[in-house]
């Protein structure tokens, strides 16, 4: 089911500052700030060349990253996304499996403008997963 680590993302308090960081000291190429009100957060990746870095904020009151801050003021490794080819049939493989697919179990447009899903972190050892169609 799965293919590439499309991203790894790490939850940020200040997404300037941690671009500052990425791009200044650690000398990556860092992209524009894209304000994602539907995901309740702000992104940029940092672009590797095997992969991705997504660096998030909270955006909004409703952020779901608000409480994973508080725990981890900060900062801390987020999540990791996982590239798939077919998201629908990933999402009934993995509910009749008995994993908790989040929210209303329907894709929401992800920030490179395809569908991603979310699996709950309880059930793969402490570790929230995306999935993203490619
Ligand atoms: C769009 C863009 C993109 O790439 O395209 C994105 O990535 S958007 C990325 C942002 N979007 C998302 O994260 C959407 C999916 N996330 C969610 O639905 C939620 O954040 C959630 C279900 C993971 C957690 O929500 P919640 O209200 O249950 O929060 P709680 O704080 O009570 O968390 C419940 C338990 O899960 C743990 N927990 C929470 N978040 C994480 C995490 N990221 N990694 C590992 N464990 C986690 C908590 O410590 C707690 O464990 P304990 O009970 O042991 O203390
Ligand atoms: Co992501």
């Amino acid at each position: 089911m799965l293919g590439r680590v499309n991203h790894i993302a790490i939850a940020v308090p200040d997404l300037a500052a941690a671009t500052a960081s990425y791009r200044d000291i650690l000398g990556a190429h860092v992209s524009q700030a894209q304000p994602l009100p539907e995901h309740g957060v702000t992104v940029v990746f940092v672009e590797l060349e095997n992969t991705k870095v997504e660096l998030l904020e909270p955006l909004g009151a409703e952020s779901p990253i608000t409480a994973f801050l508080a725990k981890n003021p900060t900062g801390g490794m987020h999540h990791i996304c996982y590239e798939v080819v077919d998201i629908l049939a990933a999402r009934d493989q993995l509910s009749a499996a008995g994993a908790r697919v989040l929210g209303s179990g329907e894709p929401k447009i992800g920030a490179h403008g395809k569908p991603v899903l979310f699996l709950h972190p309880k059930d793969f050892f402490g570790t929230l997963i995306e999935l993203e169609q490619v």
